[in-house]
């Protein structure tokens, strides 16, 4: 894929969460393994513009989206010992909302669409729609 590999360029988008830039009192795993999303994208981004890759690698971090992945909280061999937090899930859904899967394909959209995105880690809320972390060391580039 690289263009100084022999590749034509391209885009890669890594699917993170919310739960990678906030804490997640009730998937402290989840939320570890997300934050490292974050990490590598922009980490491997800024490699990508620095060596030349033509690739762009961004990150998406949606609140609560409808998928059956939000079943898996009634599963207490999917919880374990934070099954019992389950209504505390449940209630955080409720008062932030649960976003239709159509809107982070629009937003994945339109960080294809973006040749000035790479690096760039989307936000998805219900509040706010789509929007952008901004961080203090900004590692946005053109690719
Ligand atoms: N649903 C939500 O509220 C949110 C989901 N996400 C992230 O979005 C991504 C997609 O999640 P959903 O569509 O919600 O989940 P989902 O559980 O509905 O779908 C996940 C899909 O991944 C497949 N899969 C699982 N393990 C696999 C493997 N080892 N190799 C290949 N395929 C595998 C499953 O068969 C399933 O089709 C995940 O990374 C999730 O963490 C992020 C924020 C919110
Ligand atoms: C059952 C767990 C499935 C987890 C899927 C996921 O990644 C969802 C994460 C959503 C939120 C993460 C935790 C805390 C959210 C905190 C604030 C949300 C603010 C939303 C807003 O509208 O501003």
């Amino acid at each position: 894929m690289r263009k100084n590999n022999g590749g034509h360029g391209g885009v890669i988008i890594n699917i993170s969460s919310l739960a990678g830039l906030t804490p997640a009192a009730y998937q402290p795993v989840y939320s570890a393994s997300k934050h490292g999303v974050i990490g590598f994208t922009r980490s491997i981004a800024a490699l990508a513009s620095i060596g030349n890759y033509g690739v762009r690698i961004n990150s998406v971090c949606p609140a609560f989206v409808d998928t059956p992945l939000l079943e898996s909280i009634e599963k207490e061999e999917n919880m374990g010992e934070l099954f019992k937090y389950k209504d505390r899930i449940k209630d955080m859904m409720k008062c932030y909302g649960v976003l239709d899967p159509s809107l982070i394909a629009k937003g994945m959209i339109d960080l294809i669409e973006d040749d000035a995105s790479n690096g760039a880690v989307m936000k998805i809320t219900t509040s706010r729609g789509i929007h952008f972390e901004e961080f203090g060391v900004q590692q946005k580039t053109k690719i």
